[in-house]
């Protein structure tokens, strides 16, 4: 089937925390409307972009657009962004079931409102490993008041500022701000405010619900609970889990998971849902929702305080969740036994001519003004630097845990060429910031692809032990991933989808300050480029008037 969809994008005041905030809707909302389709159809959607005074592009995060590598929707890298008064038609195959996220990917327009959830549901007939009564969805997200526009200027200053933590936690766009913690207190800042109530999901007693959650947090790492009840963790970014269950969910910003809970408590009473910041130590309030039994009033608080949610600084139950797990024994693609090429990426924190960015081997990311899906089909080779960025750093003499000089890095639009159908492995390698004993966790996500995570593990890879422990039975497969503080992460993936890719930190400041690669794959098998994608840097000439 094709799902048509027909979206207007504009700015709008919101009040999503109660604080009034102006952001960018589709079709009105913020999140924008859940795309609902099965495996195999086409999505079409018409993008009318009304903003006054700003282009967008929007990103199908986790569809692999295979076919179709002029979708993908990342401004720079494989189109020219769509400019205020355009329309552009998206047009691509969701190819495999899951739980799946779209956003915009231009700038740090993404935290501004242009965000919301893909559910690709399996085709009639096939059966899933699990059952469930309702199919939820839930995007967090965290939320400043401060708009894009002057977080991006301070990151790009001169002194650098920081973007600093977010003033609220939405769940499915709804939070607050500046109120008390309700359950103890009548006073509910939302009283006032009509518009901004809290996320309430009304339950049936008995019933068994799958929840699809997802995180668009432009900064935090979450941990999500529902007070009393427990969650059957079954499927992590489209992909069957083996299932276990937990009290805490963690998620990392780009990371889909769908837990499934029975509403088996006492249905006198409702329940808190409540996120938490974890992984920085933040004063920013929890989210709060309320999971209402029926035929409770939706909105009446439940009789307790709502639960604190775990430490920030307790990693250990982020690692065992985030890379630990397993493919579902019965939907198991094992991963190739050997890579044709490894590439290492310390991640640091630089100071580039005074400037503070994110780089992976001293080399900090930015985009030249021709996307590279266009530059590189037209053989436009002028418009970007050809030096591919290293496959390594000199690890020998690099200490991860304290901080490093650097004094080398450079800022570079170059990118990794691989060759078409190889195995490659990517090993991310984490250290400390320029704070002394920091270093801090970063969510990578692969466009294009999903990957199998390899293996983890705390301080310095080591090349010629630790792939000897690569999962090579059940790696789960993903594709968005954590490197934790002062660890590597390994994946592997196949460069079998001609395109061009970014693989970044899902930090919306960290990838703006250039923590993010690209990697071109098969440029000559992707066919015709449409001309709706052209018409920025030396694209001009290719475009229609
Ligand atoms: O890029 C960053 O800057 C701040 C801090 O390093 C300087 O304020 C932080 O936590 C980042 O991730």
């Amino acid at each position: 089937r094709v799902r048509h969809h027909k979206w207007e994008v504009k700015y709008e005041y919101k009040s999503p925390d109660c604080f009034k905030k102006l952001s960018v809707s589709i079709n009105g909302k913020t999140p924008g409307p859940t795309i609902v389709a099965q495996q195999g159809d086409t999505i079409v959607v018409e993008v009318k972009n009304s903003l006054l005074t700003e282009n967008l592009a929007i990103h199908w995060h986790g569809i692999r657009q295979i076919g179709t590598p002029w979708a993908d929707g990342t401004e720079g890298i494989t189109q020219c962004p769509v400019v205020p008064g355009d329309t552009f038609v998206y047009k691509f195959v969701v190819d495999r079931p899951g739980t799946y996220l779209y956003h915009a990917h231009y700038g740090m327009q993404r935290q501004a409102g242009l965000q919301g959830m893909i559910k690709v549901l399996v085709p009639d007939g096939v059966v899933e490993p699990f059952s469930y009564d309702y199919d939820k969805n839930i995007l967090l997200t965290d939320w400043y008041h401060k708009s894009t526009y002057e977080q991006a200027t301070g990151l790009a200053s001169l002194p650098f500022v920081w973007v600093g933590e977010p003033q609220s936690l939405l769940i499915h766009g709804k939070g607050r701000f500046n109120c008390s913690t309700p359950g103890t207190d009548v006073t509910l800042c939302n009283a006032t405010n009509p518009q901004c109530s809290p996320y309430s999901m009304i339950v049936i007693p008995g019933k068994t619900y799958r929840l699809r959650i997802g995180s668009l947090t432009a900064l935090s790492a979450l941990s999500f609970e529902i007070e009393g009840h427990n969650m059957t963790v079954v499927e992590a970014d489209g992909h069957y889990v083996e299932p276990f269950e937990v009290q805490k969910l963690f998620l990392y910003s780009g990371e889909t998971y769908s837990v499934l809970i029975k509403a088996d408590q006492d249905p006198s009473r409702n329940y808190w849902a409540s996120t938490k910041i974890v992984s920085r130590n933040s004063a920013t309030p929890n989210g709060l929702g309320i999971i209402s039994y029926y035929p409770n009033h939706p909105r009446r608080n439940p009789p307790t305080v709502p639960p604190a949610g775990p430490h920030w600084n307790d990693v250990a139950p982020r690692v065992a969740q985030s890379v630990a797990i397993k493919s579902h024994k019965d939907f198991i693609h094992a991963p190739p036994k050997t890579s044709d090429r490894v590439i290492v990426m310390l991640n640091t924190q630089n100071r580039i001519n005074g400037f503070v960015r994110w780089s992976v081997n001293n080399v900090s990311f930015n985009m030249p003004h021709t996307p590279y899906l266009i530059a590189l089909k037209h053989n436009l080779l002028h418009t970007f630097e050809q030096t591919p960025p290293p496959d390594n750093y000199n690890h020998e003499n690099y200490d991860i845990f304290s901080v490093q000089k650097n004094v080398n890095a450079t800022t570079s639009n170059s990118i990794y060429r691989l060759k078409f159908n190889t195995t490659v492995d990517i090993i991310l390698q984490n250290a400390n910031t320029m704070n002394p004993n920091n270093s801090e966790t970063h969510p990578w996500h692969l466009h294009g692809h999903d990957f199998w995570v390899m293996g983890y593990g705390n301080g310095k890879f080591n090349l010629s032990i630790d792939p000897k422990n690569y999962n090579l039975v059940n790696p789960i497969m993903k594709n968005t991933i954590p490197v934790h503080p002062y660890g590597w992460t390994a994946l592997r993936f196949r460069a079998d989808n001609p395109g061009v890719w970014a693989f970044h930190c899902h930090i919306e400041s960290h990838f703006f300050m250039g923590m993010g690669v690209v990697f071109e794959e098969g440029i000559d098998k992707v066919g015709k480029l449409p001309t709706s994608i052209m018409g920025c840097g030396d694209s001009k000439r290719f475009h229609r008037p």
